[in-house]
């Protein structure tokens, strides 16, 4: 890895403060980026991480502290991305009615007069395939059109992707968080020949393993603060984890091997095609794996579907959901914490027709504190919490509600290690006392947690691996038709 010491420096934030109403979102927070350097930048939900993004990109003026760029003060988005600073947000900002090309122009205001659009399709695939070789984006297509997962590639390679001016320094925010391992691993890989080239990144993840393998240096924030700020090689997961204030907890998950008693509880035929059928009994934890995009979100969406589409609406919800993309799908934006968590469980905090406040405020109150939901107030808009607290409400949502059986679509993305450990637990606890799980992950590390495992390939399941059969090297073999593997 490269030494940053006598290396320029690229942005500087010192000493910033910046507060929402009551929270101190950043509390006197310090962060500098020199050229050629990997920083990866962890901590907590809502520990102030997006906030100093958006003080470093110019979006948002810090109400104290000084902000420079290659050391000059200059302000606001425009000084900040003449001055080289790309940034891939969280919550994916592309225009979803445009195309990858048009989006391309808004990003890049040189791609301009006769012919853009070719020069922009140039521009795109021509980065798309430096970072992701062998993608399939169509860069004609609609952005609507397009998987999260395309998106979030489109969005990486437009901000990479440089036509008169290189990037100086590109922030990723959470930028796997939609990927599976492959497509994850590609962008590690071309971080480390932009870094090599000269360029900077500040990389922030949940996941542990990414941010040690790719940065040289590592920042830890809490409550707005910046708590240790170290190269990557003085670090590993467990002094990491509790630089970020958890307590590292072995996963001593004792795998069942579940009876299959009586009728599944959830069942689907086979693909016309090929592959098997699907199949959950009572209290199992299954999973489902392969590379993303293979239709696993379709399975899910069917057997939600096939259990919840009588349009009158019953007291007891026998399935519950957690939606994976958490803006279209998930989020009320325009409603409280407390109504977007109660909202799937109205039935049963009602009397008379009329839902109880008493027992809908003891709801989130309860879940509040069971995972950690970081706000003052569960009355507060659902978009004044982070973007991993959000996630935590979807969470609640959908476990809150009395659903025998709870279908996920990657729902950990972009949740803080300590959380994800608690909700582990809940999970278990919650399948020992007869609760199904259908958990689609992209991280290899919550595939393994599952008791069985159903391997997708183009839109069919073609492998089922059970107990100690669940490893990354028997997913990766069953991902790929023996033809690709060769
Ligand atoms: N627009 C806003 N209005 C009110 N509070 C906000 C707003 N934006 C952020 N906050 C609060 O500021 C704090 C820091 O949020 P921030 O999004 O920076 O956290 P984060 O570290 O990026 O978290 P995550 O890992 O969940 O993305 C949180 O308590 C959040 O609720």
């Amino acid at each position: 890895m490269t030494e940053p010491l006598q290396r320029k420096e690229v942005v500087a934030a010192r000493a910033i403060k910046v507060t929402f109403g009551a929270v101190k979102a950043l509390d006197g927070a310090d962060l500098v980026i020199h050229s050629g350097e990997c920083v990866g930048l962890v901590g907590h939900n809502g520990a102030g991480k997006s906030t100093i993004v958006n003080v470093i990109n110019g979006g948002l003026s810090p109400h104290e502290g000084t902000l420079t760029y290659g050391g000059s003060a200059v302000h606001g988005i425009s000084a900040a991305r003449a001055s080289g600073v790309r940034c891939v947000f969280q919550e994916l900002s592309l225009c979803p009615n445009l195309t990858v090309n048009e989006n391309a122009r808004i990003m890049h205001a040189e791609l301009k007069g006769w012919n853009w659009r070719s020069r922009a399709g140039e521009l795109v695939r021509g980065q798309l395939q430096k970072i992701f070789p062998g993608h399939a984006i169509d860069c004609d297509s609609t952005v609507d059109d397009l998987s999260i997962a395309e998106r979030q590639m489109v969005e990486i390679a437009i901000s990479f992707a440089g036509l008169n001016q290189r990037p100086k320094l590109v922030i990723l925010d959470e930028p796997t968080s939609s990927l599976d391992a492959g497509l994850a691993a590609q962008l590690m890989t071309y971080i480390r020949t932009f870094i090599g080239e000269g360029g900077s990144v500040l990389l922030i993840s949940h996941i542990l393993g990414e941010i040690l393998s790719t940065s040289d240096r590592i920042v830890v924030m809490k409550d707005g603060r910046v708590v240790a700020d170290r190269a990557a090689k003085a670090f590993n997961t467990h002094s990491l984890v509790e630089a970020m204030g958890n307590v590292v907890r072995e996963q001593e998950f004792s795998r069942k091997v579940t009876e299959r008693t009586g009728a599944p509880v959830l069942s689907m035929p086979p693909h016309p095609r090929h592959g098997i059928a699907f199949q959950a009994y009572r209290g199992e934890m299954i999973g489902l794996a392969g590379l993303g995009g293979h239709g696993q979100t379709d399975a899910l969406l069917d057997l939600y579907l096939e259990h919840n589409s009588n349009w009158w609406p019953s007291r007891k919800r026998e399935i519950a959901f957690v939606a994976g993309d958490r803006s279209l799908n998930g989020t009320f934006p325009l409603w409280s914490i407390l109504k977007n968590l109660s909202i799937a469980s109205l039935g049963q905090l009602s009397s008379r027709k009329m839902v109880s406040d008493s027992r809908e405020a003891t709801l989130g109150s309860g879940w509040k504190q069971r995972i950690e939901i970081r706000t003052p107030d569960m009355q507060n808009r659902i978009l004044s919490l982070s973007g991993g607290n959000q996630q935590k409400v979807l969470f609640a949502r959908a476990l809150a509600t009395t659903a025998s059986t709870v279908l996920m679509d990657d729902p950990m993305r972009g949740v803080d290690i300590g959380t994800k450990q608690e909700v582990y637990e809940i999970l278990r606890s919650e399948a020992a006392n007869g609760r199904t799980f259908i958990w689609y992950s992209t991280e290899m590390d919550e595939i393994r947690l599952c008791d069985r495992v159903y391997v997708f390939r183009e839109g069919a399941i073609v492998a089922e691996l059970v107990g100690d059969e669940i490893s990354e090297k028997n997913v990766l073999a069953a991902s790929f038709s023996e033809g690709e593997a060769a």
